[in-house]
């Protein structure tokens, strides 16, 4: 941190849509100046859209973004990391720290591929947008605890923040907690289309289903109940719930969500081993 408690430069490898929800945090919380931060990115296009937005700097040359900063993000797609780094390798300072939320992409890949070794690998999640995320991260002992306080502030910016000391937890969260707000929106938007179905209109059937989930989070989290008791308080015997949840059971919801989750969990891994592979590759 400088000395007023904000955040030194950053540059964002990759101006999408989560450079952009960390960006918007980081004004919001008033961590850093805009014009410490650097967007890069290969569309000129979207330097401009980011610069006229926030008053952020924005350039299209990934190594020269690199260079100038403390904590270097790297926030590109992982099938894009195996270009990037041989274009970022020399060009980020010996006491930077290196900060990647790509899916599935390794530390040990990052650190071989860049050359440095204070990284932290760090995911994510889509409600970081409104700073209402959740950021899993995992850190390299080489992160210094200045560092590490400079990340928790980041990611506090998106949201809450849940260290976990083992990598292998990143791949997990990528699947749970990364991917999960997809599942959530796909879930309401059929719940949603139930109410059209039943004769609401959208827009009606949108308020109700909004609060109903806003709602049941807010009591699940406040009452700190189990899951199922909260369950069998809306469940009454013979009852509209009961007989909801028993076609829901039919149809395999659980099991349905549970090979989705552990799906996307091995895909995570895939676009891991893919990026390794392919640093490898590039590397010969
Ligand atoms: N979206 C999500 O819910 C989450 C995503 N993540 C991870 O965050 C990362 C970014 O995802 P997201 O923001 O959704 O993706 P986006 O596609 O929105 O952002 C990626 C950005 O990288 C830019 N880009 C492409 N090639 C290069 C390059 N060679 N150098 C610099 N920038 C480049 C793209 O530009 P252009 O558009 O011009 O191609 C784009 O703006 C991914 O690794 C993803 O796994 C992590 C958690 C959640
Ligand atoms: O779909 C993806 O690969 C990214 C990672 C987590 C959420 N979106």
């Amino acid at each position: 941190m400088s000395v007023d408690g904000r955040l030194p430069r950053i540059a964002f490898i990759g101006s999408g849509v989560m450079a952009e929800a960390m960006i918007r945090g980081l004004l919001r919380d008033n961590l850093i100046d805009p014009q410490d931060i650097i967007a890069s990115g290969p569309r000129p296009e979207r330097g401009q859209e980011l610069r006229s937005r926030y008053g952020v700097r924005a350039t299209v040359h990934n190594p020269e973004a690199a260079a100038e900063a403390e904590i270097v993000v790297l926030s590109v797609k992982p099938q894009v990391i195996p270009r990037v780094l041989p274009e970022l390798r020399g060009h980020i300072r010996p006491q930077a720290l290196v900060f990647s939320i790509a899916a599935g992409v390794r530390i040990a890949t990052l650190r071989e591929g860049l050359g440095v070794s204070a990284i932290i690998r760090a995911m994510p999640n889509t409600p970081a947008q409104i700073g209402q995320g959740v950021t899993v991260w995992t850190a390299t002992e080489e992160v210094t605890p200045r560092q590490r306080e400079q990340a928790i502030l980041l990611m506090r910016a998106m949201g809450e923040e849940v260290y976990v000391d083992d990598e292998r937890y990143l791949d997990m969260a990528t699947a749970l907690t990364g991917t999960g707000p997809a599942y959530v929106f796909l879930f309401m938007e059929a719940m949603v289309d139930a109410g059209v179905h039943l004769g609401f209109s959208r827009r009606v059937a949108e308020q109700l289903v909004y609060q109903t989930v806003i709602g049941s989070a807010l009591y699940a989290r406040q009452s700190g109940l189990h899951l199922a008791a909260l369950r069998n308080q809306v469940t009454s015997p013979g009852g509209t719930t009961a007989e909801a949840l028993y076609h829901l059971e039919k149809g395999g919801f659980r099991t349905v969500i549970s090979r989705a989750i552990w799906a996307a969990y091995v895909r995570s891994r895939q676009l891991g081993r893919g990026a390794a592979d392919e640093v490898e590759r590039l590397e010969r």
